[in-house]
């Protein structure tokens, strides 16, 4: 058995049939499956662990303490942050994005700067840049891809200026598995002093993500994304900008002294982290951490292109299909539409042969609009995905597209 397959065998979910027949899940993009060793940490923090965190002088609270700021160390290791301070839990990468827009944008944005973010955002890259215009005066720039969903460096050159404020783009496209050159980018909007912010919600769980060489100001993840639990993220921020960032919610533990009259605010990272956290997810994230790491980064995505390279070559060679996004570099991701077939069709047929994938706008509606098409069917993969499901999954899309045409 190859380690791929004795990865798989981690899974427990993947265990089970639909419909009669083995699950093949494709659909890691909305959330990849959590392997033993993460669901054990969420149980075991629940069964010995569980107190709050940080300001406990009992033992129990101290070792709550010791797991959940473990779990930070981990994901400043994993991103190569250049300290703890770096690293702001959050809800996922909506909430990291939106944060930055509420503090970072308010504070240093005035009518007339420019955020350029591209056509290939996901919504959660485009709405909280509209939210801020609307309320700022603040300009958006989209910048344009082409007809395989890539950007252009030189296009980027040439739309930034001493306006703009922030570049925020996506590492890796959702809906298309573009991935874009981040560190090109990024020096290119330094050159005319903008801040990077880098959606990376469908990076890290394909790719090594090393902030400090891609020199990005910002850079937000999803745990449940990279095999983690639903409803904790990561923020990085460069230590001096989120020194300088007011506080996002205001509460307790982000607070150092409250009076009626003032309040002297806490150091980094709790400063944005007012409340009870999300404990249990911070440590299932920590878990996470560990199993991509037990694996490598760099083997999963050999492992995933070998996946997407074969993916690639059977669907284009189904009569009807069109890959949607066909990028020189691609992650674990492929959309295609089949001709005279809606993907919800498609999909909803697709499930009776147990294959689970999305069909949607995937939350990318100016991606649907660029390629005039109402959603696409995406396939996407993780660790625990094979070539037989790859088979399953041609075969179903054949099935299907007879049925339906
Ligand atoms: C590129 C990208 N950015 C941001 C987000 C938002 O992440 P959170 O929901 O964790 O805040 C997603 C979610 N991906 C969607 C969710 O379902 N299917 C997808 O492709 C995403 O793919």
């Amino acid at each position: 058995m190859n380690d791929f397959a004795q990865i798989r065998q981690r899974f427990p979910i993947l265990k089970q049939t639909e419909n009669g027949q083995p699950l093949v899940y494709l659909d890691s993009g909305a959330t990849s499956q959590k392997p033993q060793e993460v669901i054990d940490a969420i149980t075991r923090y629940y069964t010995l662990e569980n107190a709050n965190v940080h300001r406990g002088v009992y033992g129990l609270s101290e070792r709550a303490t010791e797991a959940y700021e473990g779990a930070r160390e981990k994901v400043r290791r994993f991103m190569n942050a250049v300290s703890t301070k770096e690293v702001v839990f959050v809800r996922g990468t909506t909430e990291a994005i939106n944060l930055v827009a509420a503090t970072w944008g308010r504070a240093n944005m005035n009518p007339g700067d420019e955020v350029i973010i591209t056509e290939m955002e996901h919504h959660s890259n485009i709405v909280p840049w509209q939210l801020l215009r609307d309320e700022l005066g603040i300009r958006l720039t989209v910048l344009r891809i082409n007809q395989k969903g890539e950007i252009c460096l030189n296009a980027l050159e040439s739309l930034l200026s001493e306006r703009t404020k922030l570049l925020s783009i996506t590492h890796m496209s959702n809906a298309l598995g573009t991935i874009n050159p981040v560190k090109e980018m990024t020096a290119l909007a330094h050159k005319v002093g903008a801040k990077v912010l880098i959606d990376g919600a469908q990076a890290v769980p394909h790719m090594k993500v090393d902030v400090q060489d891609i020199g990005c100001d910002f850079y937000a993840f999803s745990a449940h994304k990279m095999y983690g639990p639903t409803g904790i993220g990561v923020l990085y921020g460069k230590e001096s900008l989120l020194e300088a960032m007011p506080p996002y919610q205001g509460g307790g533990d982000m607070i150092y002294s409250v009076t009626f009259e003032r309040t002297e605010y806490n150091v980094l990272p709790y400063k944005f982290e007012a409340g009870t956290p999300h404990i249990a997810g911070g440590i299932g994230l920590g878990a996470a951490v560990d199993f991509m790491e037990s694996i490598g980064q760099d083997k999963i995505a050999e492992y995933e292109n070998q996946l997407l390279q074969y993916a690639t070559e059977k669907l284009k060679a189904i009569d009807g299909l069109r890959i949607i996004g066909e990028a020189e570099n691609k992650g674990g991701v492929i959309s295609f539409i089949v001709e005279g077939a809606h993907p919800h069709d498609m999909a909803t047929l697709m499930d009776q042969d147990g294959i689970a994938v999305r069909a949607s706008h995937h939350c990318a509606m100016p991606v649907m609009q660029h390629f005039d098409v109402p959603a696409t069917v995406r396939a996407s993969f993780g660790v625990y995905n094979n070539f037989d499901d790859i088979d399953c999954l041609v075969a179903a899309v054949v099935e299907a597209r007879d049925m339906l045409l």
